[in-house]
C-alpha cells in the first residue's frame, strides 16, 4: 500500500479559516491537529493539512511544498498577475464561501463621477497589481500606494487620497469615512493546485476529495420541497420549480383533484418562491435541506 499523502494548505485564523474547516466537515473529513497547530491530518482520507497565513498559500502551492490549497480568489490572482512565480499554481474551482469584492473608496465627500477623477491621485492598496491592472483597463494614471494592513485609516492620514480594498459589509469604509465607488474585482474562496503532475495515488486522493468537494456544493443551495396541489396545476408549479428536474407527483388518498408534489430544487427557494407557488395552488408546502447529493 502506498503511503503517499495529498499535502492541503488552508488560512490558520481569519476570514477563510471558518468555511475551510466547514468545507472539510461536511465532506465527511476531521483534522487532528498537532500541538503547535500549524500542522494537521484527516482521519478518514490520506490528507495533510497545512495551517498557514493565506498571503502564503499561493506561494506553498506553486513551490510544491503543498499540492492544493484553499485561498481568496483576489490574494491568488494578485499573484498570477505580479507573475513572482515560474509556474503559479492552477485555480481548480470556486468554492462558494468568503465571497466580497475589491473595490475603490474615496472620501465620502467626493462626488465621484467615473474613474478619470482618479487620475493623478494616490490610491493605497494591498492589491497593487490588481488595481493597476484596473487603472490601465479604465485608462487613468493614478500612484499606487502599497500598504499591508489597515488601507482604511490611509485617507485620514493623508498618505494616500482613496484606496482599493476589500469590501463585503461596507461596514468597515463607512466607519473611515468612506464610500465604495468601483468594483475591481469580485472574490470567494477557491481550491488552488500545483501545476505539476500527480503520481497516481496522488490523483487519486485527490480525484476522490474533488467527488465529495462537489457532492457537498451541489447540495448546498438545493432543498427537497413537497407540497400538495390541484391535479390541473403540476405543470405550471414544474415549470416554475427553481432548477428542478422532472418531479415525482404522487396520489392524496381519498382526494382525486389534488396530488402530492416532491422534488429536488436545485437553486434557492426564496420566500418569493414560496408565495407564487401558493398563488398557482398549492398548500402545506414544506422545504427540506439536503445533506449531501451524488449525480
Ligand atoms: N469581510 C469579508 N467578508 C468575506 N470575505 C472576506 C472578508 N474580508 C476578507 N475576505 C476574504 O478572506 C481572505 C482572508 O481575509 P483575512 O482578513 O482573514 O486575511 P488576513 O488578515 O490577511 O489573514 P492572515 O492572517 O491569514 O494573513 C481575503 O483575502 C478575502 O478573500
Ligand atoms: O465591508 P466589511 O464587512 O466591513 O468587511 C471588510 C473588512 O473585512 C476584512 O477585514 P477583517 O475584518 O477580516 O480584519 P483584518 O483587516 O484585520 O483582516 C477586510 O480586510 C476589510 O477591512
Ligand atoms: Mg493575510
Amino acid at each position: 500500500m502506498s503511503d503517499e499523502r495529498l499535502r492541503l494548505a488552508i488560512q490558520k485564523s481569519g476570514r477563510l479559516s471558518d468555511g475551510s474547516f466547514e468545507l472539510l466537515k461536511s465532506c465527511g473529513l476531521t483534522i487532528s491537529r498537532g500541538r503547535d497547530k500549524l500542522y494537521g491530518r484527516v482521519q478518514e482520507m490520506p490528507i495533510d493539512v497545512m495551517l498557514l497565513r493565506d498571503d502564503d498559500i499561493p506561494a506553498f502551492v506553486a513551490d510544491n511544498a503543498c499540492d492544493i490549497g484553499i485561498v481568496g480568489q483576489n490574494v491568488f490572482e494578485e499573484e498570477l498577475l505580479s507573475g513572482i512565480h515560474d509556474t503559479p499554481a492552477n485555480e481548480v474551482m470556486e468554492l462558494g464561501f468568503a465571497r466580497c469584492r475589491l473595490m475603490l473608496a474615496a472620501p465620502k465627500e467626493w462626488s465621484f463621477d467615473g474613474a478619470t477623477m482618479l487620475a493623478g491621485k494616490r490610491i493605497a492598496t494591498s492589491y497593487p497589481a490588481l488595481t493597476k491592472a484596473w487603472l490601465e483597463a479604465e485608462s487613468v494614471d493614478s500612484k499606487v500606494v502599497m500598504m499591508k494592513g489597515s488601507v482604511e485609516v490611509a485617507p485620514r492620514l493623508k498618505i494616500a487620497d482613496a484606496v482599493c480594498d476589500i469590501v463585503s459589509t461596507g461596514a468597515t469604509l463607512d466607519a473611515n469615512g468612506l464610500k465604495p465607488v468601483a468594483t475591481v474585482f469580485e472574490s470567494q474562496a477557491i481550491l488552488i493546485r500545483n501545476a505539476l503532475k500527480f503520481s497516481p495515488e496522488k490523483q487519486a486522493i485527490f480525484d476522490a476529495l474533488l467527488k465529495r468537494i462537489n457532492g457537498v456544493l451541489r447540495s448546498r443551495d438545493a432543498k427537497y420541497i413537497m407540497m400538495n396541489a390541484p391535479r390541473s396545476a403540476v405543470a405550471a408549479i414544474t415549470e416554475f420549480l427553481p432548477g428542478a428536474d422532472a418531479p415525482t407527483v404522487l396520489e392524496l388518498a381519498g382526494n382525486p383533484e389534488k396530488v402530492a408534489i416532491h422534488a429536488v430544487c436545485g437553486e434557492s427557494v426564496f420566500w418569493d418562491t414560496l408565495e407564487e407557488l401558493k398563488k398557482l395552488g398549492a398548500s402545506a408546502i414544506l422545504v427540506l435541506p439536503i445533506e449531501k447529493m451524488m449525480p
